[in-house]
């Protein structure tokens, strides 16, 4: 028997599933978490009667869907017929959503309302006389705390009960055009009407005014026009600094003891084989996984206290902030949650685009997100700012705030080179309470990434690091590479885009084999780092800061990595395509292969622009001359500058003869 949980966004639709199948699907303080359905078997312990499966389906306002992933939503209810619907109802606020409501009980599939967040109603006092509504509804009421997992086996129980019977719908439409805007609103209208008629019937509040006020007074701070925008750089750094400087590389350390501990063992246990697979196996396999999984702790952190931030309603506010500064390059406050999950990973990211209503901007976010210092570039992050910035806490709050800088320009771009003149889209975000964030639910959910760091460092990267260590040991004739690894396959293969990084400061052939290992996943670069220069721990002393700029491992007798060109080599790594993954998911959004090879072109762009101005600049400022291969590298920028100067001259041009054209007909 499949139940579909059905309701407004936010109302606790994800967290009820996750009580009642025992999953870990991500729910979040804010509306538009959910974007596609999930499906999984109601845990046996709350029903006696076996195959029950519950369906999460993304938030939705009415059954006449805006967005893509409310469409999902009415189209699966309607088209699909499940035996049950579960109708999370938000008891908080009762008038919204028992408007979907109305509607679900017309489609004739047996509807059970489970009057969730009760526990703030509870809080509140105000009280919902269960059985009234009941019984004006003509459904199945149940009080719930998804939260808390309370009400679930009433809510299980009332769903068999009501399989395969009828129940008569309390309010009916009747036929209306559905062409005509006026009858829709109209139908509406009296929709509502009656809805109210209802909360006014089972419903009493105390009001509480003193309590809505506080909350209006922490948002005249926290979403405040500019106060709001230097509170997120505060908070973000501190983010930072907890995960990346302080808290996070704590555990690191003692992580990282532990693990090398296992390399040894391992070490011992293989001492009679031969040198090349004792190589493959403690430096390469193991050495490159152990590089990547001793950042494990600084990105736990910083997934704990994003998680925190958004459980507490903060990263809502967050989005009203930012929502005038989007507007300004057509964008709008929506493309904030994309960022905001972006820090976790792009894929989810770019999957939650869906929630926008505009199709440019749809795209465009899809395009952008990435740009996000995800979970997989924080390794990368942390390991240049130890090994070359003292003071590490800075340099990713600088990353993360560049990635909302080239967000902002990369979206006025694509405005001027679309050519679109911008209809404001209205945005208008439901902002949710504040509450006590849950250490619970923070804890739960950094569980859940973390589970997936890990499994992708002994999969992927596991099999990149094997590829890599083999590469470098052998030349193209198959016979042992040179000590230094000059003549190796790897060499071979990235000596071409080594070239090319010259300009950007970083033309060594190792540092080239990252950056595209990075390309498959970016925790690559780490991995690939670590077998190169066989490091195993990127955490601890042997990073430590020479006297002088550079670090230990990238500063030796072949090369000299600066600090300037340290900085270009991360921001490209940073601020180019993402992994494969990611772009997969970009594909599938973004339904259009112009947008997706447009979106990959001003990615790498972007990446190669930016290290070039940073190496080159930063050179300038601190040797006062300009760094090498900086005449092909301005070539190669200005080619770059100039084609996308054409296109928005070409898209100006186009716009001018609509404008004439316009003219001309009036
Ligand atoms: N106090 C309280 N909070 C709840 C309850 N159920 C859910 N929440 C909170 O409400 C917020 C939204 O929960 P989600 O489960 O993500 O809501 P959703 O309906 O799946 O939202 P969308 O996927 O965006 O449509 C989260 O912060 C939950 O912790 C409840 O019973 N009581
Ligand atoms: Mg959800």
């Amino acid at each position: 028997m499949r139940i579909a949980l059905a309701g407004n966004p936010n109302s606790g639709k994800t967290t009820l599933y996750n009580a009642i199948t025992g999953k870990n699907e991500k729910a979040g303080n804010w509306a538009g978490v959910t974007v596609d359905k999930k499906e999984a078997p109601i845990k046996k312990i709350l029903a006696t009667n076996a195959d029950l499966l519950a369906v999460d389906l993304p938030g939705a306002y009415s059954m006449s869907p805006f967005t893509s992933e409310e469409s999902i939503t009415s189209t699966y209810v309607k088209n699909e017929k499940p035996d049950v619907i579960i109708n999370i109802v938000d008891a908080t606020n009762l008038s919204r959503s028992l408007f979907f409501t109305t509607q679900l009980l017309e489609l004739g599939i047996p509807v059970v309302v489970a009057l969730n967040k009760s526990d703030i109603n509870s809080k509140k006092e105000t009280v919902i006389d269960i059985a009234k509504l009941s019984e004006t509804l003509g459904c199945p009421v149940v009080n719930t705390t998804a939260t808390a997992s309370k009400g679930m086996e009433d809510l299980c129980a009332k769903c068999i009960e009501v399989a395969g019977k009828t129940q008569a719908a309390p309010y009916v439409q009747g036929n209306i055009d559905l062409h005509s805007k006026k009858a829709v609103e109209d139908a509406d209208k009296k929709r509502f009407d009656f809805v109210n008629t209802v909360v006014t019937k089972v419903e009493t509040r105390k009001v509480k005014t003193a309590d809505t006020n506080k909350q209006d007074k922490i948002d005249a701070i926290l979403a405040h026009k500019v106060l709001g925008i230097v509170i997120f750089a505060f908070v973000m750094f501190w983010v930072f600094n907890l995960s990346q400087a302080t808290i996070g590389p704590m555990i690191a350390d003692a992580l990282v003891g532990w693990l090398e501990g296992i390399q040894e063992s391992i070490g011992g246990m293989v001492e009679d084989a031969s040198p090349f697979m004792q190589a493959l196996l403690v430096d390469g396999i193991v050495g490159g996984v152990i590089a990547v999984l001793g950042f494990l702790p600084l990105v736990m952190v910083m997934y704990f206290l994003i998680a925190l931030l958004e459980d507490c309603g903060y990263m809502a506010r967050v989005a009203v902030v930012m929502d005038p500064i989007f507007k300004k390059v057509g964008l709008s406050g929506k493309s904030i949650i994309p960022m905001v999950i972006g820090t976790g990973c792009s894929i989810p990211a770019v999957m939650a685009c869906r929630t926008i209503r505009n199709e440019r901007e749809r795209r465009t976010t899809a395009m952008l997100a990435p740009f996000m210092p995800c979970g997989a570039k924080l390794p990368v992050i942390a390991l240049f700012a130890g090994a070359f910035f003292a003071d590490a806490t800075w340099v990713g709050t600088l990353m993360y705030f560049c990635g909302i800088l080239f967000i902002l320009l990369g979206a006025l771009l694509t405005l001027k080179i679309t050519g679109t003149r911008v209809k404001p889209s209205f945005f208008i975000m439901e902002l949710p309470e504040y509450k006590i964030p849950s250490l619970w639910r923070a804890f739960i959910s950094m569980m859940e990434r973390a589970k997936s760091f890990i499994i992708k460092a002994g999969t992927i990267i596991l099999v990149c690091n094997a590829a890599v260590q083999i590469m470098q040991t052998f030349t193209i004739t198959l016979v042992e590479a040179n000590e230094t690894g000059s003549d190796s396959i790897l060499a071979l293969i990235a000596n071409p885009f080594a070239i090319l990084f010259i300009p950007l400061g970083f033309g060594i052939w190792q540092l080239a084999a990252a950056a595209v290992t990075g390309f498959i996943a970016k925790e690559n670069v780490v991995g690939t780092l670590a077998v190169c220069f066989a490091v195993t721990n990127f955490i601890n002393e042997d990073l430590e800061l020479l006297e002088g700029a550079t670090s230990s491992i990238f500063n030796t007798e072949t090369f000299v990595l600066t600090q300037v060109a340290a900085l270009a080599y991360l921001m490209f790594n940073l601020f180019t395509p993402p992994c494969f993954a990611a772009i997969g998911a970009m594909n599938s959004e973004m339904k259009s292969a112009k947008w997706l090879w447009a979106g990959i072109g001003l990615q790498f762009g972007t990446g190669y622009v930016i290290a070039f101005l940073v190496y080159q600049i930063g050179t300038l400022i601190v040797d006062h001359t300009v760094g090498a291969g900086f005449i092909p590298g301005l070539i190669a920028v200005a080619l770059m500058v100039g084609y996308v100067l054409y296109l928005i001259k070409k898209a100006d041009a186009k716009v001018n003869d609509y404008a004439l054209n316009g003219k001309v007909a009036a």
